[in-house]
C-alpha cells in the first residue's frame, strides 16, 4: 500500500486527544483517526450524558420525597423520550461540529474517520499507521484511545440482549424492571437514573459491598442506602442469561437464584483499547492491566510515541485524561528529549459518583493510610450535625478526613451526601497546594450556614 499522506503528528482518538490541536501547532500537518463518535466517550457515552440524566432523576427524586419536608409534590409522568431528546439534541450537535470544525476549518489537519492500527515503522523511521484504505505516514503519534466496556463471557456467550452505557441511554422507554450487573461507578449512577425515573432496579455485584473501591466506609453506607431502593445481590455472579418469550431476560445467578427484567446493563469495567493498535508491532507493551505503559511524561518505548487517558491512565477519569492531555501538548511543542519536559500530576486525584447520595473522594481511604502504619486521626462529621444538612433534615450524609498527627497534614477526604463533588473541592486544593488541617479550617471564613461547613467541622474535630 503507499502512503496517502505523511504527518508530522498523528492523533488516534478525539476524547481528550483532539484537544492537543490549538493555534501552536498550526505549523504541524495532523492526522486524527476516530472509528467511533467524535468527541470520544465523555462527551457521548460518558461524562456528560450521564450527569444530564441524573440531573434528572436528581429532579424526580425531589419531588418524590418532598412530603418530609411539609411539600406534598410527586412525579405525574415521567417523558422518557423528551429527556433523551433534550439530553442527545444537545450533546449530538456538538460531537458533530466538533468533527465538522476539524474537517473544514482546520487548514493543517486531516480528519480519518475509521479504526487505525500501527504496522512497524517505515526505511525513514516514520511510523506506519494503516486503516482499511488508507496508510499514514508519521512522524509523531499521540496514542489517546481510551478503554471500552468489558462483558464479563458468562452474559456475552448466552447470545441474550444487554445493553452498556453505548446504547443503554438511547432506549427507546424506561424498562419497568432494569437488572444491572457490576457495583462500580457506571451501576451507581444508572441505578440512580432509572431507579429515579420509574424503573424497579436490580443490581448484581459478585463483591461483598457496592462501591468497593472507595473508603470502607463510604463503601458500607452507600450499599446500605441502595439496599433500601434496589434489590441489591450481593456474593453472587450471573452464570447465565436468556432471552424470555415476549421480551426481556431472565438472569440466573451463582447463588441458585434467578431475576427476571426488561433490560440488562452491563457495568463491569472498562478496558484500554491499547490491546486493538498492534503495538507490539513498534515495540509498545501494555502492562498486566491492559495498559499503555508509558513514562510520567506521556512518553511510551517507541521514540515519539505518547500516549495519554483511558488507554495508559490508571485512572479511568475525565479531569486525568484532560490533564494528562495538556501534559503530552506541552511536551510535543518541548520535544521528545527536552530536558525541562513537564510532568503527570497524579499525587492527589479526586473522583466523585454522581449517584443518590453523591459521592466523592481524594487521597487515602482510612484502610490505605492505616496499612502505610502513618500515624493518623480521623474524623466523621454527619451532614445531618451541621445547619445546612441538618436543614436538609439529612440523615445519611457524612465527610471522613483522615490527617496525620502532629504535623495536620491532609491525607484523604470522602464524602457522601448532597454535592459532595462540591464540597470536597477545598480539601483537594489543600491537599494539592500542601496546606495543613488547621490552616483550612481556621485560615479563612466558611460561609454559614453553607454545606461546607461540614467540611469545617471536620478539620476541627481532627486530633492532630
Ligand atoms: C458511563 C460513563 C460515565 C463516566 N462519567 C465520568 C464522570 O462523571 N467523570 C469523569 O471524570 N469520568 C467519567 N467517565 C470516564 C471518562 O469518560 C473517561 O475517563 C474519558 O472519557 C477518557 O478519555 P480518553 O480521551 O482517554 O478516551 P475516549 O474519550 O474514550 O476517546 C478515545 C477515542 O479513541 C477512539 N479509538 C479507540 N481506538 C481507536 C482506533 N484503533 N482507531 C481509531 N479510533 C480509535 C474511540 O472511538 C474513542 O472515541 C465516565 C465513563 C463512562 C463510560
Ligand atoms: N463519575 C465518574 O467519574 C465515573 C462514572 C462512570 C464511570 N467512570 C469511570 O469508568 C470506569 C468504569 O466504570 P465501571 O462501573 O464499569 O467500572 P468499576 O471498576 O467502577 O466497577 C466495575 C464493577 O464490576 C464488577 N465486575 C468486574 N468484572 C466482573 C465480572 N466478570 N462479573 C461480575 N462483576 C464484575 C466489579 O467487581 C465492580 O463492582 C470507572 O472505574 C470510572 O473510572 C467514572
Amino acid at each position: 500500500m503507499t502512503a496517502t499522506q505523511i504527518v508530522d503528528l498523528a492523533i488516534i482518538g478525539t476524547g481528550s486527544g483532539n484537544s492537543i490541536p490549538n493555534e501552536r501547532f498550526d505549523d504541524r500537518s495532523i492526522a486524527i483517526f476516530e472509528e467511533g463518535v467524535y468527541g470520544g466517550t465523555c462527551l457521548n457515552v460518558g461524562c456528560i450524558p450521564t450527569k444530564m440524566f441524573v440531573y434528572a432523576a436528581e429532579v424526580a427524586d425531589n419531588a418524590a420525597r418532598g412530603d418530609r419536608l411539609g411539600v406534598h409534590s410527586r412525579v405525574d409522568s415521567v417523558d422518557w423520550p423528551a429527556i433523551v431528546n433534550r439530553v442527545f439534541g444537545r450533546i449530538d450537535p456538538i460531537s458533530a461540529g466538533g468533527r465538522e470544525y476539524r474537517e473544514q476549518r482546520c487548514d493543517n489537519i486531516t480528519v480519518y474517520s475509521t479504526h487505525v492500527e500501527f504496522d512497524g515503522r517505515d526505511d525513514d523511521g516514520r511510523y506506519r499507521l494503516v486503516t482499511a484504505n488508507s496508510l499514514v505516514l508519521a512522524d509523531e503519534v499521540v496514542i489517546a484511545a481510551g478503554s471500552r466496556a468489558t462483558v464479563p463471557p458468562a452474559i456475552s456467550q448466552c447470545g441474550a440482549p444487554y445493553y452498556t452505557n453505548n446504547d443503554v441511554m438511547r432506549l427507546d422507554h424506561v424498562p419497568d424492571r432494569l437488572i444491572i450487573v457490576g457495583g462500580g461507578y457506571i451501576a451507581a449512577e444508572f441505578a440512580h437514573v432509572f431507579g429515579a425515573l420509574g424503573s424497579a432496579v436490580s443490581v448484581i455485584a459478585r463483591g461483598p459491598a457496592l462501591l468497593r473501591k472507595l473508603d470502607t466506609d463510604i463503601s458500607t453506607r452507600f450499599t446500605t442506602v441502595a439496599a433500601e431502593k434496589w434489590d441489591v445481590r450481593l456474593n453472587t455472579d450471573v452464570t447465565n442469561v436468556v432471552e424470555l418469550d415476549g421480551g426481556g431476560v431472565r438472569v440466573s445467578l451463582g447463588d441458585g437464584t434467578h431475576l427476571d427484567g426488561d433490560a440488562l446493563l452491563v457495568a463491569t469495567g472498562r478496558r484500554p483499547n491499547g490491546d486493538r493498535l498492534n503495538l507490539a508491532s513498534i515495540g509498545v507493551d501494555l502492562d498486566d492491566h491492559g495498559r499503555v505503559v508509558c513514562d510520567p511524561h506521556g512518553r511510551t518505548a517507541a521514540a515519539h510515541v505518547w500516549a495519554l487517558g483511558d488507554v495508559s491512565s490508571p485512572y479511568q477519569l475525565k479531569h486525568v485524561a484532560n490533564h494528562e492531555q495538556r501534559v503530552v501538548q506541552a511536551n510535543l511543542l518541548k520535544g521528545w528529549d527536552a530536558d525541562d519536559l513537564v510532568w503527570f500530576d497524579h499525587r492527589y486525584v479526586p473522583a466523585a459518583v454522581f449517584t443518590h447520595p453523591q459521592i466523592a473522594t481524594v487521597g487515602l481511604t482510612e484502610d490505605e493510610a492505616r496499612d502505610m502504619d502513618l500515624n493518623i486521626t480521623v474524623k466523621v462529621q454527619a451532614y445531618g450535625d451541621v445547619a445546612y444538612g441538618w436543614a436538609m433534615e439529612d440523615t445519611t450524609g457524612f465527610c471522613k478526613v483522615i490527617a496525620e498527627r502532629g504535623t495536620g497534614r491532609l491525607l484523604g477526604c470522602h464524602i457522601l451526601g448532597p454535592q459532595a463533588p462540591t464540597v470536597i473541592q477545598p480539601i483537594i486544593q489543600a491537599m494539592s497546594f500542601g496546606q495543613t488541617a488547621h490552616e483550612i479550617a481556621r485560615g479563612q471564613y466558611w460561609i454559614h450556614p453553607a454545606m461546607p461547613e461540614v467540611l469545617e467541622n471536620a478539620l476541627l474535630g481532627l486530633e492532630i
